[in-house]
């Protein structure tokens, strides 16, 4: 098939260069000349393992193409995916003035003697896709008047549920696809398109419009809540002496529950959960609908990024004012150079506010980090290059590389036997075994004195 695809960010590449090598030709459109330029020189744009090795091939075997143009690319597509940003306006709903002026544009440009589908792949609220539709229309009555646009095209919603650092699979092996749309010519071509994804069993879930809308900030919001319902056991756990570890494990392994997404830490980030969640809270309040759990996760989140901060002033007799401190983590997650929302950046704005100062290891987000602090905190070259001097070590992700360090390396760097983790990645009876004062989420406290 020949698709487009308009935005080439995160979901925008992912889908495209998956949708390529399944041996589709697909044309992918960004406002952004730089992104065209290093795209189109064979340069990935973003770190995403598994990615650029499919990139390159199907670039190189003319399968994957990239331009300005949107013009250019929708010329006999099939497929038009919008993966735009829907970032949170003043108020907390998903703004749509990306989405809806490409669709501006698309009632320009349409061919009503070509049937095109019209794929909202962002994240949109309940209702988007009847508004893409009117605006492409509207569009088109001023710009092509007389020509029969109505009936060259549907609206399609297909929410993508990809993880950043494991996004190639997700996309290839999807647990499932869901395609909203009851118009039967959009379901042929969707189920076309995803047939190859599904072999190994997975469904393909069709359903109308609306609800594969809320499918996308119901499944988003629910996984806030099971990580922040797990954040609010660990503090009990703290207080009453539990290890939040063997709850998890505890709980677990009741398949009604489910092992993953039960990890407490310091909160969850990234371009998804923060946005929407705020932005489902928002959609409740518009139709009056009180939506309690989603207010409660927020302020859970909000705590938990910073919940640190209390246990090193604690360590430091409230005063933080001169301390260093080595901070391993910058990415909101492991796997992936995304800084949005990054707890460990609450981390260091609540540092640097108390007079501390910081050295910073990440394996791939300190150069969108430089962009962000500049010469407010320090740049390590490596893990224990940030150690140097520092009163203490502080985790923020829990890259793997973090996980089995150089214990005797730590102790000779820093000024103290003194870790705060943020991830829970090392074991408390190790740190017990090496005599290092040592404090996590949910986990009994190491004293080392
Ligand atoms: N990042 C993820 O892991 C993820 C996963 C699932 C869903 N989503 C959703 O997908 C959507 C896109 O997210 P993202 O992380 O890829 O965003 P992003 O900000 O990384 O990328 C968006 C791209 O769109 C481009 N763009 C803006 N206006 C344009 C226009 N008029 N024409 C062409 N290109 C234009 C931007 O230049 C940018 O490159 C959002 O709604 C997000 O919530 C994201
Ligand atoms: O047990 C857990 C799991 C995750 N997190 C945190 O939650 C955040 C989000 O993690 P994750 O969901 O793995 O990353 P994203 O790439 O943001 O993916 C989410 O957001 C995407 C965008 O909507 C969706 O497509 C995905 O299905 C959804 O998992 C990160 O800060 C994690 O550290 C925890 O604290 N504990």
């Amino acid at each position: 098939m020949k698709i487009a695809v308009i935005g080439t960010g995160y979901v925008g590449l992912v889908t495209g260069t998956c949708f390529a090598e399944t041996g589709n030709v697909v044309t992918c459109v960004d406002v952004d000349q730089q992104k065209i330029n290093k795209l189109n020189a064979g340069e990935i744009t973003i770190y995403e393992p598994g990615l650029e090795k499919l990139f390159l091939r199907n670039q190189k075997e003319g399968r994957l193409k990239f331009t300005q143009s949107l013009a250019d690319a929708i010329v006999d597509a099939q497929i038009i995916f919008l993966a735009l940003p829907t970032p949170p306006g003043a108020d907390g709903a998903a703004d749509l003035k990306y989405i809806l002026g490409v669709a501006n544009d698309l009632g320009k440009l349409l061919n009503p003697n070509n049937y095109v589908v019209i794929v909202d792949k962002s994240t949109v609220p309940v209702g988007t896709a009847d508004k893409v539709h009117n605006a492409i229309v509207a569009s088109a009555t001023i710009h092509q008047a007389g020509k029969n646009i109505e009936h060259c095209f549907d609206v399609v919603s297909n929410p993508e549920f990809l993880r950043e650092g494991v996004a190639v699979d997700d996309f290839m092996k999807p647990d499932r696809v869901v395609i909203g749309t009851t118009a039967p010519k959009a379901i042929k071509v969707m189920n076309d398109l995803y047939t190859p994804f599904v072999r190994q069993g997975n469904p393909l879930i069709f359903m109308d419009e609306k609800s594969a809308e809320l499918t996308k900030y119901a499944a988003n919001a629910f996984l806030a809540v099971k990580i922040s319902f797990m954040n609010e056991i660990a503090q009990m756990c703290e207080r009453l002496g539990a290890d939040v570890d063997m709850v998890r494990k505890g709980i677990g392994s009741d398949d009604r529950i489910g092992k993953r997404f039960l990890f407490p830490g310091i909160g969850y980030g990234g371009s998804c959960f923060p946005k929407d969640v705020q932005a489902l809270a928002k959609t409740a309040d518009d139709i009056n609908y009180d939506f309690k759990i989603l207010d409660a996760v927020m302020d859970v989140n909000a705590m938990q990024k910073l919940h640190l901060i209390p246990k090193i002033k604690k360590y430091f007799n409230n005063n933080l004012k001169g301390k260093h401190f080595a901070l391993w983590g910058l990415a909101f997650k492991p796997n992936t150079d995304d800084v949005r929302e990054a707890p460990a950046y609450y981390m260091i704005d609540a540092l640097l506010a108390e007079g501390a100062t910081i050295a910073v290891f990440d394996p791939e987000a300190i150069n969108n980090t430089i962009s962000v602090y500049g010469n407010k905190i320090v740049y390590a070259n490596n893990q224990y290059e940030a150690l140097f001097n520092a009163d203490a070590l502080l985790i923020a992700t829990e890259w793997n590389e973090f996980r089995t360090p150089d214990f005797e390396k730590i102790s000779s760097a820093l000024k103290n036997k003194l870790i705060f983790d943020g991830r829970n990645v090392f074991d408390p009876a190790q740190m017990q075994e090496l005599g290092y004062h040592y404090e996590s989420i949910g986990r009994k406290i190491i004293s080392n004195k």
